[in-house]
């Protein structure tokens, strides 16, 4: 666990971060979002003392970061930053071995974890590994920065905009990457993001921040159903709420057995919806193909059912009669059980 306890942070006579607190459990996502200025990049900084705080405290695993020495403390956090930070004379390959090579890890490990996570964040690691920074593309160039930060299977990462640079398909599957590579390992992340979608379908927690001050923290559902303040619900959007809680909601509950006989796919429906799909990829597909039910893949060895148009919005309706304030359900059939739909977000 990671405790930030009333951190304090100024420049001149501006407060950038004003008496933060923040507790981040281990093995979750906390997404930080805010207008630009607001503090998130000083926030992150204080938390492996590339900033040191006027007053307050960051406690890992209950220990003072001012107890640990400085490099033990940046090694065993990731960082990832906007423009990268990679090394320019150095080639990929030696940037993402940075860490395990002062870790002292035996050189073919250090080798084949290069190789492993070039792979994982889709770069050849023959062609695009002796290639230096300045030969890559800015989404390449981030990419590699995020493998080399994973490289020594840190615990903790911290991370600011680190999809900024990539085209949405790359982002898309680079978020999905992100969650599963943190579910494996079960990484404490704080991530900055200027994305309202990103945070809500990677944050576990999302904390809203304006001039240097927490205005929110809570799950993803607590602040799209109940926003604490007119700039959160600003930075939700207040046309988009109903499209960004019916993306929180998993599809699954509101599948029924398929007893209308709705074909399963063909050109008109496309493929069955994955069985692990958002409530608002099914009216995103409803919308598209006019088709007011819709084929659903069977979950682990179930028989494919269907999903209508009516419970897709019933479930997506914020104080309907299924949705309570957390996001849990109130009753059954609701979609809306407060679980993350990781990956699927929009
Ligand atoms: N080293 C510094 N010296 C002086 N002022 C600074 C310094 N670093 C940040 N600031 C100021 O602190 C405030 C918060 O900056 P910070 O980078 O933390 O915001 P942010 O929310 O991450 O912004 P953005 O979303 O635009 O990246 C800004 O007004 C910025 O100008």
């Amino acid at each position: 666990m990671i405790e930030l306890d009333t951190l304090r942070k100024s420049y001149g006579d501006e407060v950038v971060v004003d008496d933060v607190s923040l507790t981040l459990e281990t093995g979750t996502i906390t997404a930080v979002v805010g207008t630009s200025g607001s503090g998130k990049s000083t926030l992150l900084k204080l938390v492996n003392r590339l900033v040191e705080p006027e007053s307050g405290t960051v406690r890992v695993d209950g220990t003072d970061t001012r107890a640990l020495p400085l490099t033990e403390l940046r090694r065993s956090i990731g960082y990832v930053i906007q423009d990268n930070g990679l090394f320019p004379h150095w080639s990929v390959a030696r940037n993402v071995g940075a860490v395990p090579r002062l870790l002292g890890w035996p050189q073919d490990e250090i080798d084949a974890r290069v190789s492993e996570l070039l792979e994982l964040m889709r770069l050849d690691p023959e062609r695009i590994g002796p290639r230096y920074p300045h030969e890559l593309s800015g989404g390449q160039a981030q990419r590699v920065g995020v493998a080399r930060a994973l490289a020594a299977r840190p615990r903790m990462m911290l991370m600011d905009e680190p999809f900024g640079a990539l085209d949405p398909v790359i982002r898309q599957e680079a978020r999905a990457e992100l969650a599963a590579i943190q579910r494996r390992l079960g990484a404490t992340v704080l991530l900055v993001t200027h994305d309202m979608g990103e945070a809500l379908s990677l944050g576990d927690q999302i904390a809203v921040m304006e001039a240097g001050r927490l205005l929110q923290v809570g799950t993803p559902a607590e602040i799209v159903l109940s926003p604490a303040a007119p700039q959160v619900r600003a930075l939700i959007g207040e046309d988009e709420r109903g499209f960004r809680h019916l993306a929180l909601l998993p599809l699954a509950p509101l599948v029924r057995p398929n007893r209308a006989h709705v074909p399963t796919g063909g050109a008109e429906l496309g493929e069955p919806l994955a069985a692990g799909a958002s409530c608002a990829d099914a009216l995103s597909r409803m919308i598209w193909t006019g088709a007011r039910m819709l084929p659903v893949a069977g979950q682990a060895g179930e028989p494919p059912g269907v999903v209508a148009i009516e419970d897709v919005l019933a479930a997506g309706r914020a104080g309907g009669p299924q949705t309570g304030r957390s996001g849990r359900p109130d009753g059954v059939g609701s979609g809306c059980d407060g679980r993350r739909n990781r990956g699927t977000g929009r």
